[in-house]
Protein backbone atom coordinates (compact mmCIF):
# COMPACT_ATOMS: atom_id res chain seq x y z
CA UNK A 1 0.00 0.00 0.00
CA UNK A 2 1.41 3.09 -0.82
CA UNK A 3 1.67 5.87 1.74
CA UNK A 4 -0.89 8.25 0.08
CA UNK A 5 -3.46 5.52 -0.21
CA UNK A 6 -3.64 5.32 3.62
CA UNK A 7 -7.52 5.23 4.65
CA UNK A 8 -6.85 7.58 7.78
CA UNK A 9 -9.92 9.58 7.49
CA UNK A 10 -12.00 6.50 7.19
CA UNK A 11 -10.52 5.29 10.12
CA UNK A 12 -10.63 7.80 12.47
CA UNK A 13 -14.54 8.86 11.17
CA UNK A 14 -15.47 5.08 11.99
CA UNK A 15 -13.60 5.67 15.46
CA UNK A 16 -15.14 9.00 16.30
CA UNK A 17 -18.61 7.08 15.54
CA UNK A 18 -17.88 4.29 17.97
CA UNK A 19 -16.69 6.47 21.16
CA UNK A 20 -17.98 8.63 23.48
CA UNK A 21 -16.44 11.97 23.55
CA UNK A 22 -14.28 11.53 26.23
CA UNK A 23 -12.56 9.03 24.81
CA UNK A 24 -11.72 10.01 22.16
CA UNK A 25 -8.55 12.14 22.17
CA UNK A 26 -6.32 9.41 24.07
CA UNK A 27 -2.61 10.64 25.04
CA UNK A 28 -1.20 7.81 25.65
CA UNK A 29 -1.12 4.84 23.74
CA UNK A 30 0.02 0.80 24.91
CA UNK A 31 0.45 -1.93 22.49
CA UNK A 32 0.42 -5.11 24.28
CA UNK A 33 2.64 -8.06 23.15
CA UNK A 34 2.31 -12.47 23.16
CA UNK A 35 -0.29 -13.14 25.84
CA UNK A 36 -0.40 -9.57 27.29
CA UNK A 37 -3.68 -8.36 26.30
CA UNK A 38 -4.86 -8.53 29.51
CA UNK A 39 -3.06 -5.22 30.38
CA UNK A 40 -6.29 -3.53 28.99
CA UNK A 41 -8.36 -4.51 32.41
CA UNK A 42 -6.50 -1.56 33.97
CA UNK A 43 -8.96 0.82 32.01
CA UNK A 44 -12.31 2.54 33.34
CA UNK A 45 -15.04 2.93 31.00
CA UNK A 46 -13.65 0.67 28.22
CA UNK A 47 -14.91 0.37 24.63
CA UNK A 48 -13.65 -2.17 22.47
CA UNK A 49 -13.57 -1.81 18.63
CA UNK A 50 -12.43 -4.96 16.44
CA UNK A 51 -9.84 -4.32 14.10
CA UNK A 52 -12.12 -6.29 11.59
CA UNK A 53 -14.60 -3.08 11.99
CA UNK A 54 -11.40 -0.66 11.37
CA UNK A 55 -10.44 0.27 7.51
CA UNK A 56 -6.74 0.01 7.18
CA UNK A 57 -6.55 -2.40 9.94
CA UNK A 58 -5.29 -6.28 9.61
CA UNK A 59 -6.37 -9.09 11.64
CA UNK A 60 -3.69 -10.65 14.09
CA UNK A 61 -3.23 -14.59 13.93
CA UNK A 62 -0.88 -15.39 16.16
CA UNK A 63 -2.19 -16.92 19.39
CA UNK A 64 -2.36 -14.51 22.48
CA UNK A 65 -3.09 -11.73 20.39
CA UNK A 66 -6.47 -10.25 20.93
CA UNK A 67 -7.57 -7.79 17.47
CA UNK A 68 -9.26 -4.68 18.84
CA UNK A 69 -8.26 -1.21 20.33
CA UNK A 70 -9.61 -0.78 23.79
CA UNK A 71 -9.84 3.04 24.96
CA UNK A 72 -10.58 3.59 28.42
CA UNK A 73 -9.23 5.60 31.38
CA UNK A 74 -6.73 5.22 33.54
CA UNK A 75 -5.63 6.66 36.76
CA UNK A 76 -7.31 8.61 39.81
CA UNK A 77 -9.70 11.32 39.66
CA UNK A 78 -11.44 11.69 36.05
CA UNK A 79 -9.03 9.73 34.63
CA UNK A 80 -6.72 9.84 31.76
CA UNK A 81 -8.17 8.41 27.88
CA UNK A 82 -5.82 5.70 26.76
CA UNK A 83 -5.64 3.45 24.05
CA UNK A 84 -4.55 -0.23 23.99
CA UNK A 85 -3.64 -1.88 20.91
CA UNK A 86 -4.85 -5.21 21.77
CA UNK A 87 -2.69 -7.89 19.55
CA UNK A 88 -0.46 -6.88 16.99
CA UNK A 89 0.81 -7.21 13.42
CA UNK A 90 4.24 -8.96 12.60
CA UNK A 91 6.10 -8.87 9.27
CA UNK A 92 5.82 -12.91 9.74
CA UNK A 93 2.17 -13.17 9.57
CA UNK A 94 2.25 -11.73 6.16
CA UNK A 95 1.40 -7.89 6.58
CA UNK A 96 2.41 -5.67 5.09
CA UNK A 97 4.91 -3.27 6.70
CA UNK A 98 2.76 -0.10 6.27
CA UNK A 99 0.03 -2.82 7.53
CA UNK A 100 2.00 -3.50 10.52
CA UNK A 101 2.28 0.31 11.06
CA UNK A 102 -0.99 1.38 10.54
CA UNK A 103 -2.52 1.07 14.05
CA UNK A 104 0.75 3.01 15.53
CA UNK A 105 -0.31 5.99 12.81
CA UNK A 106 -3.99 5.97 13.85
CA UNK A 107 -2.95 6.80 17.18
CA UNK A 108 -1.03 9.41 16.31
CA UNK A 109 -3.26 10.98 14.44
CA UNK A 110 -6.11 10.39 17.69
CA UNK A 111 -3.48 12.59 19.55
CA UNK A 112 -1.33 10.21 21.26
CA UNK A 113 2.17 11.31 22.29
CA UNK A 114 3.11 8.81 24.44
CA UNK A 115 3.43 5.45 23.48
CA UNK A 116 4.33 2.17 25.83
CA UNK A 117 5.64 -0.59 23.59
CA UNK A 118 5.22 -4.08 25.34
CA UNK A 119 6.71 -7.60 23.90
CA UNK A 120 7.52 -10.86 25.04
CA UNK A 121 11.29 -11.59 24.15
CA UNK A 122 14.22 -13.91 24.45
CA UNK A 123 17.13 -13.59 26.82
CA UNK A 124 20.66 -13.73 25.63
CA UNK A 125 22.09 -12.62 28.88
CA UNK A 126 22.74 -14.67 31.64
CA UNK A 127 22.16 -11.82 33.49
CA UNK A 128 18.08 -11.61 32.57
CA UNK A 129 16.50 -14.29 33.69
CA UNK A 130 13.03 -15.09 32.44
CA UNK A 131 10.17 -13.44 34.05
CA UNK A 132 12.44 -10.13 33.91
CA UNK A 133 10.97 -6.87 32.47
CA UNK A 134 13.64 -4.99 30.87
CA UNK A 135 13.25 -1.10 29.25
CA UNK A 136 15.01 -1.35 26.35
CA UNK A 137 17.56 0.99 25.93
CA UNK A 138 18.66 0.90 22.29
CA UNK A 139 18.17 -1.23 19.54
CA UNK A 140 19.60 -3.80 16.49
CA UNK A 141 17.33 -4.24 13.62
CA UNK A 142 18.52 -7.26 11.53
CA UNK A 143 15.89 -6.91 9.28
CA UNK A 144 16.00 -3.48 8.45
CA UNK A 145 19.85 -3.91 8.26
CA UNK A 146 19.95 -6.89 5.86
CA UNK A 147 16.83 -6.63 3.70
CA UNK A 148 13.78 -4.50 2.77
CA UNK A 149 12.22 -4.65 5.58
CA UNK A 150 12.06 -0.75 7.04
CA UNK A 151 8.60 0.78 7.36
CA UNK A 152 10.06 3.90 6.27
CA UNK A 153 10.82 2.67 3.07
CA UNK A 154 8.78 4.66 -0.30
CA UNK A 155 7.64 7.68 -0.66
CA UNK A 156 7.58 10.29 2.35
CA UNK A 157 3.85 10.69 4.00
CA UNK A 158 4.55 14.24 3.42
CA UNK A 159 7.38 17.72 3.65
CA UNK A 160 6.58 17.29 7.53
CA UNK A 161 8.23 13.80 7.97
CA UNK A 162 11.79 13.89 7.76
CA UNK A 163 13.50 11.87 4.61
CA UNK A 164 16.03 10.37 6.99
CA UNK A 165 15.26 9.53 10.61
CA UNK A 166 18.17 9.66 13.67
CA UNK A 167 17.15 6.59 16.16
CA UNK A 168 20.02 7.61 18.79
CA UNK A 169 17.52 9.28 20.67
CA UNK A 170 14.37 6.65 19.30
CA UNK A 171 14.17 5.23 23.25
CA UNK A 172 12.74 8.06 25.57
CA UNK A 173 15.33 9.17 28.38
CA UNK A 174 11.87 11.04 29.70
CA UNK A 175 9.87 7.45 29.89
CA UNK A 176 12.58 5.37 31.02
CA UNK A 177 13.25 7.42 34.07
CA UNK A 178 9.45 7.35 34.65
CA UNK A 179 9.50 3.06 34.51
CA UNK A 180 12.18 2.77 37.38
CA UNK A 181 10.49 5.56 39.28
CA UNK A 182 7.01 3.82 38.97
CA UNK A 183 9.10 0.63 40.10
CA UNK A 184 10.44 1.65 43.28
CA UNK A 185 6.85 3.27 43.78
CA UNK A 186 5.39 0.05 43.41
CA UNK A 187 8.06 -1.97 45.58
CA UNK A 188 9.70 -4.03 42.90
CA UNK A 189 12.45 -5.68 43.80
CA UNK A 190 15.73 -4.15 42.06
CA UNK A 191 16.21 -6.93 39.38
CA UNK A 192 12.18 -7.06 38.31
CA UNK A 193 13.09 -4.11 35.89
CA UNK A 194 16.39 -4.71 33.91
CA UNK A 195 17.63 -2.21 31.08
CA UNK A 196 18.47 -3.73 27.97
CA UNK A 197 19.34 -3.74 24.02
CA UNK A 198 16.63 -5.54 21.98
CA UNK A 199 17.58 -7.18 18.48
CA UNK A 200 14.61 -7.26 16.15
CA UNK A 201 14.71 -10.28 13.82
CA UNK A 202 11.74 -11.12 11.25
CA UNK A 203 10.98 -14.65 12.82
CA UNK A 204 8.68 -16.76 12.45
CA UNK A 205 11.63 -19.07 13.62
CA UNK A 206 13.02 -19.31 16.60
CA UNK A 207 17.14 -18.64 16.94
CA UNK A 208 19.31 -21.29 16.30
CA UNK A 209 22.33 -21.26 18.88
CA UNK A 210 24.69 -19.49 16.25
CA UNK A 211 22.54 -16.86 15.65
CA UNK A 212 21.67 -16.05 19.66
CA UNK A 213 25.60 -16.35 19.48
CA UNK A 214 25.80 -13.94 16.51
CA UNK A 215 23.05 -11.27 18.49
CA UNK A 216 24.96 -11.39 21.75
CA UNK A 217 27.94 -10.44 19.90
CA UNK A 218 26.32 -8.24 18.24
CA UNK A 219 25.27 -5.87 21.80
CA UNK A 220 21.64 -7.64 22.21
CA UNK A 221 20.08 -8.64 25.25
CA UNK A 222 16.65 -9.93 24.37
CA UNK A 223 15.37 -10.98 20.67
CA UNK A 224 11.95 -10.91 19.87
CA UNK A 225 10.07 -10.58 16.26
CA UNK A 226 8.32 -7.18 16.58
CA UNK A 227 8.30 -3.96 18.12
CA UNK A 228 11.04 -1.94 16.18
CA UNK A 229 8.79 -1.37 12.77
CA UNK A 230 5.94 0.47 15.69
CA UNK A 231 9.01 2.00 17.06
CA UNK A 232 10.12 3.78 13.81
CA UNK A 233 6.62 4.73 12.84
CA UNK A 234 5.89 6.17 16.11
CA UNK A 235 9.22 7.82 16.03
CA UNK A 236 8.59 9.43 12.57
CA UNK A 237 5.06 10.49 13.81
CA UNK A 238 7.16 12.66 16.66
CA UNK A 239 5.69 10.23 19.88
CA UNK A 240 7.87 9.62 22.74
CA UNK A 241 8.20 5.41 22.92
CA UNK A 242 9.59 3.05 25.74
CA UNK A 243 9.95 -0.70 25.13
CA UNK A 244 9.37 -3.05 27.76
CA UNK A 245 10.43 -6.16 27.03
CA UNK A 246 9.00 -9.32 29.42
CA UNK A 247 11.85 -12.24 29.06
CA UNK A 248 9.76 -15.25 28.31
CA UNK A 249 12.47 -17.92 27.99
CA UNK A 250 16.80 -18.01 27.48
CA UNK A 251 17.54 -18.58 23.78
CA UNK A 252 19.12 -21.74 23.39
CA UNK A 253 22.98 -20.82 23.63
CA UNK A 254 24.61 -24.24 24.90
CA UNK A 255 28.30 -23.29 25.82
CA UNK A 256 29.68 -25.67 23.52
CA UNK A 257 28.33 -28.41 20.62
CA UNK A 258 27.47 -31.92 21.68
CA UNK A 259 30.23 -33.73 19.39
CA UNK A 260 28.17 -36.42 17.38
CA UNK A 261 31.57 -37.55 16.40
CA UNK A 262 32.62 -38.01 19.88
CA UNK A 263 29.20 -39.96 21.20
CA UNK A 264 29.62 -42.77 18.16
CA UNK A 265 33.13 -43.11 19.01
CA UNK A 266 32.23 -43.77 22.48
CA UNK A 267 29.52 -46.34 21.99
CA UNK A 268 31.06 -48.37 19.67
CA UNK A 269 33.74 -48.69 22.44
CA UNK A 270 30.93 -49.60 24.91
CA UNK A 271 30.91 -46.28 26.78
CA UNK A 272 28.20 -44.79 25.50
CA UNK A 273 28.18 -40.82 27.11
CA UNK A 274 24.64 -40.00 28.49
CA UNK A 275 23.13 -36.21 27.35
CA UNK A 276 20.57 -34.21 28.86
CA UNK A 277 17.60 -34.14 26.86
CA UNK A 278 18.04 -31.13 23.63
CA UNK A 279 15.79 -27.78 24.45
CA UNK A 280 14.11 -25.98 22.30
CA UNK A 281 11.36 -22.75 22.67
CA UNK A 282 7.88 -22.58 22.25
CA UNK A 283 5.11 -20.57 22.12
CA UNK A 284 3.52 -22.33 24.32
CA UNK A 285 5.94 -21.48 26.87
CA UNK A 286 6.66 -17.65 25.68
CA UNK A 287 2.10 -17.02 26.52
CA UNK A 288 2.55 -19.02 29.95
CA UNK A 289 5.30 -16.38 31.14
CA UNK A 290 3.27 -13.63 29.34
CA UNK A 291 0.60 -15.14 31.71
CA UNK A 292 2.11 -15.54 34.89
CA UNK A 293 3.35 -11.72 34.68
CA UNK A 294 0.85 -9.76 33.23
CA UNK A 295 -0.58 -8.89 36.49
CA UNK A 296 3.12 -6.95 37.42
CA UNK A 297 3.70 -5.32 33.82
CA UNK A 298 0.13 -4.23 34.10
CA UNK A 299 0.90 -2.50 37.41
CA UNK A 300 3.71 -0.99 35.66
CA UNK A 301 2.58 0.25 33.12
CA UNK A 302 -0.26 1.69 34.97
CA UNK A 303 1.40 3.28 37.10
CA UNK A 304 4.53 4.66 34.17
CA UNK A 305 1.03 6.48 33.11
CA UNK A 306 -0.33 8.38 36.41
CA UNK A 307 2.82 9.56 36.05
CA UNK A 308 3.38 10.80 32.55
CA UNK A 309 2.53 14.95 32.92
CA UNK A 310 -0.23 15.76 31.08
CA UNK A 311 -0.62 19.59 29.53
O1 LIG B 1 4.32 -9.75 19.69
P1 LIG B 1 5.42 -10.21 20.58
O2 LIG B 1 6.74 -9.64 20.20
O3 LIG B 1 5.13 -9.96 22.05
O4 LIG B 1 5.49 -11.79 20.39
C1 LIG B 1 6.64 -12.61 20.52
C2 LIG B 1 7.39 -12.65 19.19
C3 LIG B 1 6.59 -13.67 18.40
O5 LIG B 1 5.47 -13.04 17.82
C4 LIG B 1 6.14 -14.65 19.42
C5 LIG B 1 7.09 -15.80 19.55
O6 LIG B 1 6.77 -16.63 20.62
O7 LIG B 1 6.14 -13.93 20.69
N1 LIG C 1 13.26 -15.35 19.99
C1 LIG C 1 12.57 -14.48 19.21
N2 LIG C 1 11.40 -13.98 19.58
C2 LIG C 1 10.90 -14.32 20.77
C3 LIG C 1 11.56 -15.21 21.61
C4 LIG C 1 12.81 -15.75 21.20
O1 LIG C 1 13.46 -16.54 21.92
N3 LIG C 1 10.79 -15.34 22.73
C5 LIG C 1 9.71 -14.57 22.55
N4 LIG C 1 9.76 -13.94 21.36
Amino acid sequence: MAHQALPFAITLDILKRRLPAHLQEPKIGIVCGSGLSTLASALRDVVEVPYSELEGFGTSTVQGHKSSLAFGLLGPGNGIPVVAMLGRFHPYEGHKLSTVVYPIRVLARLGVRNLIITNAAGSLNPKLPVGTIVAIQDHVAIPNMAGPLNPLLGPSLGPEYPRFLPLSNAHSIKLRRLAFLAAHKLGLADDALAEGVYAWVSGPTYETPAEGRFLRAAGADVVGMSTIPEVLAAREEGLEVIVLSLVTNFVVIPDKYRSIKEEVKAELAGKPIEQPPQQVVSHQEVLNVGKQKADVMKDLVAKIIEMIPTD
